[in-house]
């Protein structure tokens, strides 16, 4: 989609944080092949908050890893700026033998940054995601959502210490939120807004729900099903009450075609 591409590169006249460019991906051989995206263009500009949306199996998250260089595409091209961008995923998966800052440190440890850097890193990331009281409890001490804390802490540190590291960052999310339960989602929803504005990274955010969706980003990409194909995309950027109602409404009624259209094919 061009007009993607457009959006990204007159937003702020630079090279986008990440660009996909004729993306495919074919998972197996012959009979057994399974396209999971085919042909896929998409942007997201240095800053930029985009929420990448599509029912199950559309390959969300087959994106998300091709960008995050843990797949190779089978065809087309994926360029990002950050040398290392960062990925949470639904689990926060954090060692259980570390403490919330161990986790942290490990982290800054891995990207390169010096042991007396890092005392004032983890503090400040701590601090960031409201976990400076929880910085000496373990994975087990911690409720679910302030495991999900400690993990975007942890995402966030693996972008620092980089070639790159004074540029804004991209952070990859794989619903990150999906197994909260709905208050704390909602939190942690305000929470990552907050922080992304106070970072400045760039964002590429998965998720198979509209009103997060539509909350959370800049923009909504939707993804159609086998294969995976950019099927619509709307600029969301700063709606609230009833206008945000309406573009959720008109989402999830592209989302049903799509999935109708998939269902009858
Ligand atoms: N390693 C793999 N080997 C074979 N097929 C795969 C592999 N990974 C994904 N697929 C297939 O590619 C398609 C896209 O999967 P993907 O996990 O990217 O979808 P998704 O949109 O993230 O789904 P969900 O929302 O359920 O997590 C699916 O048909 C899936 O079965």
């Amino acid at each position: 989609m061009t007009a993607t591409l457009d959006i990204a590169a007159t937003r702020t006249g630079t090279t986008p944080a990440v660009r996909l460019t004729g993306v495919h991906k074919v998972f197996g051989h012959g009979r057994a092949a399974v396209t999971a995206l085919d042909g896929v263009d998409l942007a997201v500009a240095p800053g930029e908050f985009v929420c990448l949306l599509g029912a199950s199996g559309c390959g969300k998250t087959t994106l998300l890893n091709l960008v995050a260089g843990l797949e190779q595409p089978t065809a087309g091209v994926i360029s990002t700026r950050s040398a290392r961008p960062a990925v949470m995923f639904q689990e926060a998966a954090l060692m259980p033998w570390l403490t919330a800052a161990r986790n942290v440190d490990l982290a800054l440890k891995l990207a390169g940054q010096r042991r007396p850097e890092r005392r004032r890193q983890v503090a400040e990331l701590l601090d960031l995601v409201r976990l400076g009281e929880a910085a000496g409890k373990r994975p087990h001490e911690l409720s679910g959502g302030m495991r999900q804390r400690v993990a975007l802490a942890r995402a966030l540190a693996s972008t620092l210490g980089t070639a790159a590291a004074d540029e804004p960052g991209l952070l990859l999310m794989d619903e990150p939120f999906a197994a909260l339960d709905a208050i704390t989602r909602d939190v942690l929803q305000g929470e990552l807004l907050r922080i992304w504005r106070a970072t400045g990274t760039a964002v590429l955010f998965v998720t198979h729900d509209v009103r997060e969706a539509v909350r959370l980003g800049q923009r909504v990409v939707l993804l159609s099903s086998r294969p995976g194909r950019v099927a619509g995309e709307w600029v969301v950027d700063g709606l609230h009450g009833a206008p945000e109602l309406a573009v959720v409404e008109e989402v999830n009624a592209r989302l049903r075609e799509v999935i109708s259209s998939h269902a009858a094919a």
